[in-house]
């Protein structure tokens, strides 16, 4: 017999995430279907995406071999079976407070940095790179946590080691860098750019580094088509171009509108989501059906 959720406490809600404890020494992370587009939480969920991305996770942990915060399987017995197959019990670690972000391509806040001054997060690039441009090799590009709802700032490596020491800001680099690496290529032999990622890391009560959040989800990197990539024109995103496409060109509504957008169409919901499964099991060559939980 599961437990309800009911019996966890919450401890931290995100915009698409909520975290609770089970014990003193483990956390249930929960990912809920709630999609984000142009800064707003959409009225309309996708139904199976917290499922999604948490197999994401999963494999991603599982793939890249990386010492991690998973506590158990993902249908251990703490999970509640209204969240089973979209919540992970991980150990509570002290979190490291760095957004350690890897970035194999340059677009969004690297971008305009870039156009700026010519680099990203004190690391020069070099002229003439444009939207969409790869960075050969991967930069870390680190940022300190913003509050819900507002944007984080990226620091330089320098401003990480003041932080959190040069010896951990050094380590930190060096995962963010290697797991990102190792994961875009990954996804790139099946058609999927992961252009950057963010991935968070903690420290266990015995001291060990490990990776922690979610890892390399459409929700904490960006996707992109690979058949349809082109640097210096639109890069569509994998997973969300059917919502912003329908939001910004069929809806009426527009970003600068200063209102919410609208609730999704059935057939946007339908099709975002089976964009979701497409790429896990592009990703992972595994079947969705097999994850748990889902439609009793
Ligand atoms: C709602 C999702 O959580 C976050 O967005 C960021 N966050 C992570 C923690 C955390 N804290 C202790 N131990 C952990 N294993 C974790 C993890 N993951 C807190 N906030």
């Amino acid at each position: 017999m599961r437990p309800e959720l009911s019996e966890y406490t919450p401890i931290y809600s995100g915009k698409v995430r909520e975290l609770y404890e089970i014990d003193d020494e483990h956390l249930l992370l929960v990912a809920s279907d709630r999609i984000s587009a142009y800064d707003y939480i959409l009225d309309t969920p996708i139904p199976d995406k917290g499922r999604v991305l948490t197999a994401m996770s999963v494999f991603f942990f599982d793939a890249l071999g990386v010492a991690n915060h998973l506590a158990g399987p993902a249908d251990d017995p703490r999970i509640p079976e209204s969240v089973l197959g979209r919540a992970l019990v991980t150990r509570r670690l002290d979190m490291v407070p760095v957004e350690c972000v890897a970035r194999g391509y340059l677009t969004g806040s690297g971008l305009k940095e870039y156009r700026a001054n010519g680099e990203v997060c004190g690391v020069p690039l070099p002229a003439g790179l444009l939207d969409g441009s790869r960075i050969d090799p991967p930069i870390f590009t680190p940022a300190t946590k913003a509050a819900v709802g507002d944007h984080d700032e990226n620091v330089s490596f320098e401003r990480v080691a003041e932080d959190v020491g040069l010896e951990l800001a050094t380590r930190l680099r060096e995962l963010t860098l290697d797991v990102y690496a190792r994961g875009a290529d990954i996804a790139r032999e099946r058609g999927i750019i992961l252009a950057d990622t963010k991935f968070e890391f903690g420290r266990s009560s015995d001291g060990d580094l490990l990776l922690a959040d979610e890892v390399l989800t459409p929700d904490s990197s960006r996707y992109w088509d690979g058949e349809l990539y082109s640097p210096g024109s639109a890069l569509p995103s994998f997973d969300k171009q059917i919502v912003r496409d329908w939001l910004t060109k069929e809806s009426g509504w527009s970003t600068d509108a200063g209102t919410p957008p609208p609730p999704l169409p059935a057939d946007v919901v339908e099709r975002t989501r089976a964009r979701y499964i497409e790429a896990y099991e592009r990703i992972s060559g595994l079947s969705f059906a097999d994850w748990p939980g889902g439609a009793a």
